[in-house]
């Protein structure tokens, strides 16, 4: 077994939650948990109500500044912004950190959606509107109502998650179509081929849900995606183009 790099994690409410094993406390706790889990959600959307369009971005925790990616980051965070979108990512470091640096230093609104995680964690510092989280599940709504379109950067598996919810609320007709934009086509190409070779020849999807993403490297590109597609979407509904 692999050694746990900290012994003593603080055990987060959310942990509390998912907790599958300590039965005795469901009936006596987790009615009054609801109640903090609703306080997350007025909060979230009490806070966000006022947002002008925006965009989420993702990507690694772990992208050291300077990095390409982390430039990259950077980069998108300042061309949305200058797009007038504002920019909403996890809040942390990495590529969360870099979108939210680019989007400030072009004068945009920079949004951090934190989440309360087991080791010592704040905010990045570029942050203008910042909000915590304890549950991954209502951070998760968040980023979705108050987004018009998701940028997805290399990162793990805190993002493939978010990429993969994204497309499957669009594919389920959860949320209105609305672009999710791929970037850094080498480090991305591999998963859309297996996509393309095991899922979709499988039958395991269809060749239009593989249409819900564009891959690319230029941010350019990528922002004049979401800016036609918002335009599409604002004239014609959920239609696809
Ligand atoms: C250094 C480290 C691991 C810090 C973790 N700190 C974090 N702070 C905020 N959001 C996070 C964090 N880790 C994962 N996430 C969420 O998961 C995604 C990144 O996960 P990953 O590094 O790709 O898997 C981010 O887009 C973010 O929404």
């Amino acid at each position: 077994m692999m050694p746990n790099a900290n012994p003593n994690p603080k055990i987060t409410s959310e942990a509390h939650l998912l907790d599958s094993v300590h039965r005795g406390e469901w009936k006596q706790r987790d009615a009054w948990r609801a109640l903090r889990i609703l306080s997350e959600f007025v909060d979230g959307f009490e806070t966000l109500s006022d947002l002008e369009p925006a965009v989420s971005v993702f990507g690694s925790a772990r992208t050291k500044p300077g990095s390409e990616e982390y430039v990259l980051g950077e980069q998108l965070g300042a061309a949305l912004a200058k797009a007038n979108f504002g920019v909403i990512t996890g809040g942390g470091p990495g590529i969360m950190e870099a979108a939210n640096r680019g989007a400030r230093s072009a004068g945009g609104v920079s949004i951090g959606l934190g989440i309360e995680l087991p080791f010592e964690q704040k905010l990045n510092d570029y942050i203008d509107i910042g909000l915590d989280f304890r549950y991954f599940f209502a951070r998760k709504t968040m980023f979705v109502k108050y987004s018009q379109a998701f940028c997805v950067l290399p990162g793990g598996f805190g993002t493939l998650d978010e990429l993969f919810e994204a497309l499957t609320l669009v594919q389920t007709k959860k949320v209105t179509r609305f672009p999710v934009v791929l970037m850094g086509v080498s480090y991305w190409q591999g998963l859309i081929d297996w996509l393309r070779d095991r899922m979709l020849e499988g039958g395991k999807i269809a060749e239009q849900d593989l249409d819900l993403m564009l891959l690319t490297d230029d941010v350019d590109e990528a922002v004049s995606h979401i800016v036609s597609a918002c335009a599409y979407l604002k004239e014609c509904g959920d239609e696809t183009p």
